[in-house]
C-alpha cells in the first residue's frame, strides 16, 4: 500500500529482522503522526506544501493545494525570515541542517526548527522542517530575563528618589564623558548638598528629611533630559551631568534649581518644611578624561558655596 508519505531519507527495508506486519510506510505513518512535533515538506520553487504530519495539521489545518507561507503563517508571499537559501550552496547541493528558534504568527508558540534540504521521491531536493514547541522553556527564560534585567535597574536605582545611584552615576556617566570626547561636544556637571539637612533630620523627624529627598527627586526628575543623568550620590548629596551643555548654560539651571527648592517646600504632617541647597558648577576641560576630576571639582565649588554661606552657586570652570 503506498501511503503517499515519502521515505524522508529512512531505510525502507528494516534494518534488524524485526517482521512486523505493519508495512513500512504504515509504520512511518505511525511515527510521523504521533511525534509531538511539526513535520512538514514544502517545495523550494512553489513553496507548495507536499507533506505536514498530524501534529501540524492539528494546529495548522490541511494542506492540499496550499503554500507553506499560507498555511504556517497566514501570509500573502514568502516570509521575510524564509530560511530556504540557507540550506542549498551555490551548486544546488544540501548544506547542514539550519537550527534556529521562532515564534509562529498563528499560534503565538515558540518553536525549534530543524530544516534541510533532502531529495524527494521523484528527486529534486525539497525542504523538510521538523519544529519543535519550545514555548514553556522560552518564557521561563524571558521571565528569567525580564527579573535579571529589573534586578539590574533596581541595582543602579536610588531607591528613595527614584533616580540614579552612586553606581549608575559612574557607570552611565563615564559613557556620556566618552560620547562628549569622541564629539568634541560640551560636557557640565552640577553637583549640590542640601544645607543643614540634619537640622531638618533633627527638628522634623528622619521621615520629613526623606520626604525633602524624595521631593528634590521630582524636582530633579522633571527639570533633566533624557540625556542628562541625574543621581543621589550621597546621603544630601545630588549631581546632574547634563551633555551637549556649555558652564554658562549649566550655571542657569543650578540657579533654577536653587529657585525652585526655595519656592517649593515639602509639606510634612501639615508643617512646611522649606530647604536650601550649595551648589557647585563645572565643565569638561579640552584632553580631561576622568570622571572623577570633573566631579571633584564640581565639589570643590560646592565647598566654596558652603564656605561663603549656602543657598547658592558656585562655578568653577
Ligand atoms: N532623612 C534622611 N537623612 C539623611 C539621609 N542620608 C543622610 N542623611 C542625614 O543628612 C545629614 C547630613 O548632615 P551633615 O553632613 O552634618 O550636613 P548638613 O547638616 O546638611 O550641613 P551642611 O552640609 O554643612 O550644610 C545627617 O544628619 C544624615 O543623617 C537619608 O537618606 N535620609
Amino acid at each position: 500500500m503506498n501511503s503517499g508519505i515519502p521515505s524522508l531519507n529512512i531505510p525502507a527495508t528494516p534494518i534488524d529482522d524485526d517482521r512486523s506486519e505493519a508495512t513500512p510506510s504504515d509504520g512511518l505513518r505511525a511515527v510521523l503522526d504521533n511525534l509531538d512535533a511539526l513535520v512538514y515538506v514544502s517545495d523550494f520553487e512553489t513553496y507548495d506544501l507536499l507533506y505536514m504530519n498530524a501534529y501540524g495539521r492539528r494546529v495548522w489545518g490541511a494542506i492540499q493545494g496550499r503554500k507553506c507561507w499560507e498555511v504556517l503563517q497566514n501570509n500573502d508571499g514568502p516570509c521575510a525570515f524564509c530560511t530556504n537559501h540557507l540550506l542549498i550552496d551555490a551548486e544546488g547541493l544540501a548544506r547542514a541542517p539550519h537550527v534556529w528558534e521562532f515564534q509562529n504568527t498563528i499560534d503565538q508558540h515558540w518553536y525549534q526548527c530543524r530544516d534541510q534540504a533532502i531529495p524527494w521521491t521523484d528527486g529534486r531536493l525539497v525542504r523538510l522542517e521538523i519544529a519543535m514547541d519550545i514555548t514553556d522553556r522560552k518564557e521561563m527564560e524571558l521571565a528569567l530575563k525580564e527579573a535579571h534585567e529589573q534586578a539590574r535597574a533596581a541595582a543602579l536605582e536610588d531607591h528613595l528618589t527614584g533616580l540614579h545611584n552612586r553606581r549608575a552615576f559612574f557607570e552611565f556617566g563615564n559613557q556620556l564623558l566618552k560620547q562628549s570626547r569622541r564629539h568634541k561636544s560640551p560636557l557640565a556637571i552640577i553637583m549640590f548638598d542640601l544645607d543643614h539637612f540634619k537640622h531638618i533630620n533633627d527638628n522634623h523627624g528622619h521621615e520629613a528629611g526623606d520626604e525633602v529627598l524624595r521631593q528634590i527627586g521630582k524636582i530633579l526628575g522633571s527639570k533633566v533630559r533624557e540625556s542628562d543623568i541625574a543621581a543621589r550620590i550621597g546621603g544630601e548629596e545630588f549631581a546632574i551631568l547634563l551633555s551637549e551643555t556649555e558652564t554658562d548654560e549649566a550655571q542657569e539651571m543650578a540657579d533654577r534649581l536653587l529657585n525652585l527648592m526655595r519656592e517649593t517646600p515639602v509639606c510634612f504632617r501639615d508643617a512646611p518644611i522649606g530647604s536650601t541647597a550649595s551648589f557647585g558648577v563645572s565643565s569638561l576641560r579640552p584632553g580631561e578624561k576622568s570622571l572623577e576630576s570633573l566631579l571633584a571639582r564640581a565639589d570643590e565649588a560646592m565647598y566654596e558655596s558652603k564656605s561663603s554661606g549656602r543657598n547658592r552657586v558656585r562655578v568653577k570652570a
